[in-house]
């Protein structure tokens, strides 16, 4: 039996614009209401992570930075298995290079993040891979379609989902995870039952047990529904 949900946030349950799904956020709440722990798992941060589930309803356990950090309910302990120094660093590096082809490179929200760098993605994030590689640094870049983050290697929305589900009394076996980007690949990997909406790339639909057929926050209801009764309420 399933007893948590463990859904993505941007590009899941939000459109291409990042506009939030009013019925993916009824979902979440008729989840809620029948005592289904949903967990928000995002790239974004801990405070915007925060007043989202404030303003969903759920308990406020939270992956976020993607998986740079994590926490169980809005009064827990914030993990931080993320390191920003490193991340930074690397950024570093990659300002420098583009700077030099005359493209800036643009940071979402630093002063708010613990753990990994995010920037606009107005550059190539291959090419981004390929001076990371040249340098020999310790990071990997994740496109999630909205930013390009940073982070560190282990680190992940599906490490983080296992370190959670501990903290939790559950087995990620109990969990579904919903998603729609590469930063997902792990944490569907990890749950026991991992979809992804209709919008993701191949190799995210690849990583899942199952694909929806509608796109973006549609796709997230249909597979909630879909799977209802496969969750324990409580
Ligand atoms: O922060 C991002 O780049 C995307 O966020 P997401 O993980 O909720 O899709
Ligand atoms: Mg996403």
């Amino acid at each position: 039996m399933l007893k948590a949900l463990v859904t993505d946030v941007d590009g899941t349950i939000t459109n291409r614009q990042r506009r939030i799904n009013t019925a993916a956020v009824e979902t979440v709440r008729t989840l809620v209401d029948a005592g289904i722990e949903v967990v928000l798992a995002s790239g974004n941060t801990v405070c915007f992570m925060d007043g989202l589930c404030k303003m969903v309803g759920t308990d406020g356990t939270i992956i976020g930075e993607n998986g740079g950090v994590y926490r169980r309910g809005y009064s827990g302990t914030l993990r931080v298995p993320g390191d920003k120094k490193t991340c930074l660093a690397a950024f570093d590096v990659l300002k420098d290079y583009f700077a030099g082809k005359g493209v800036e490179l643009e940071l979402y929200s630093a002063q708010y993040r613990f753990a990994d760098v995010a920037f606009a993605r107005n550059i190539d994030p291959d090419e981004a891979r390929a001076v990371i590689r040249d340098h020999d640094l310790p990071v990997r870049v994740l496109d999630t379609g909205f930013a390009i983050h940073l982070q560190t290697p282990g680190v992940s929305k599906g490490a983080a989902l296992a370190e959670l589900a501990r903290e939790m009394g559950l087995s990620p076996s109990e969990m579904m995870a919903i998603g729609d980007s590469e930063n997902d690949i792990e944490m569907l990997e990890a749950a026991g039952f991992g979809v992804a909406v209709r919008n993701a790339p191949a190799a995210v639909q690849a990583a899942a047990d199952w694909v929806t057929e509608g796109a973006y926050g549609d796709g997230f209801v249909e597979a909630v529904k879909k799977y209802f009764n496969d969750f324990e309420i409580r």
